[in-house]
């Protein structure tokens, strides 16, 4: 376990200060699972996952005074003297500011990582932040990630539709297996006196099979367009953001794109984000869908690898590193 006493924390570098004026918005595609027609929108889902990577949904059920519970419970862990949050530090689950990862990121973040059991939201066995935060915090923890695990499978299932495939299932089995290495994350982004803009959380590409994001009133999430030029998503409080990983890049054969994506800090208001991250379970081989595959007249771009495998060499990569590169075959080209 790594607890840094406050004047360790204060002598962290702040990460490199950012042009003043953020990138021009983007035109976010938009998804909505409630409009009761599942082909279409599954043809929009697979559309934006092949695009852009990413897009938002709405009409996804999750009750409002639910995400608002959320938000007021992470608020109030985050106000928490730093002697109490750093009693939740631990490693790679728990409480941590301005590290990210193990091998020198760093963001003008703070944030609370949890692994997410079939149980619920819950903190690794043995960590030290088990029942460290407050248990209102925990109980609506776990309320929310039963609501955004169902609506991620739901969302996973309009993938595997969009694609044609016969198994709508495919995916969503992953996250809903009982050893799936899914993950939920709580950040924070402190006003910063700063005027100009700071490196919240560097870019990179989400690992996991899908990112399911909710935030704040206060924007800062940037994503890539396919031609490398950065774009800013307007915050909306209403809908999750929909970010495809890695491990889904692979699974459709780089046809559905893991998306860039990067938090800057502009704004006097704090941003305050909860990501669920939906993972396969370590031992499950993940390789391109033979079925995809075919389309592509047997063109495989990357090798069979265990998610394990992957997370061992992902393990000593920086944050922007591109983590895939190993594992893609001489046919990517
Ligand atoms: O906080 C955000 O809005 C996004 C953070 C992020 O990309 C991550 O935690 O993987
Ligand atoms: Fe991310």
């Amino acid at each position: 376990m790594v607890v840094l006493t406050k004047g360790e924390l204060e002598q962290i570098a702040l990460p490199a200060v950012q042009r003043a004026s953020p990138p021009p918005p983007a035109a976010v595609p938009e998804v909505d699972l409630a409009a009761g027609d599942a082909a279409a929108a599954a043809r929009a889902v697979a559309k934006a996952c092949e695009d852009h990577g990413f897009f938002k949904v709405t009409g996804h059920g999750v009750p409002p005074h639910l995400l608002a519970r959320l938000e007021a419970a992470a608020a109030a862990f985050f106000a928490l003297p730093q002697r109490e949050k750093d009693r939740a530090a631990g490693c790679p689950f728990g409480y941590a500011s301005k590290r990210i990862g193990a091998n020198g990121d760093l963001g003008w973040v703070e944030y609370l990582l949890l692994a997410v059991t079939a149980a619920g939201a819950a903190a690794a066995p043995g960590s030290a932040c088990e029942g460290a935060e407050p248990s209102c915090f925990r109980a609506v923890l776990d309320e929310y990630v039963a609501a955004v695990r169902r609506m991620t499978c739901t969302v996973l299932q309009l993938m595997a539709q969009g694609l044609g495939l016969d198994d709508r299932d495919v995916f969503s089995r992953l996250v809903l297996d009982r050893d799936s290495d899914s993950m939920l994350r709580v950040n924070h982004y402190p006003p910063a006196a700063e005027t100009r803009r700071l490196t919240g959380f560097g870019e990179h590409t989400d690992p996991q099979i899908i990112s399911v994001l909710r935030s704040n009133d206060a924007s800062g999430l940037e994503i890539t367009l396919r031609d490398g030029t950065w774009v800013s998503v307007p915050s909306d409080t209403e809908s999750f953001f929909v970010n495809v990983g890695d491990a889904l890049q692979v699974l459709t054969n780089g046809r559905f794109r893991s998306v860039r994506h990067r938090v800057m800090v502009s704004s006097a208001r704090p941003r305050v984000s909860v990501i669920f991250f939906g993972g396969p379970p370590p031992r499950e081989r993940l390789a391109p869908l033979p079925g995809l595959v075919d389309r592509e007249g047997g063109r495989r771009r990357y090798r069979e690898f265990t998610w394990r495998e992957y997370k061992n060499s992902a393990y000593r990569t920086k944050l922007a590193d591109n983590r895939l590169c190993s594992f893609e075959t001489m046919a990517t080209s």
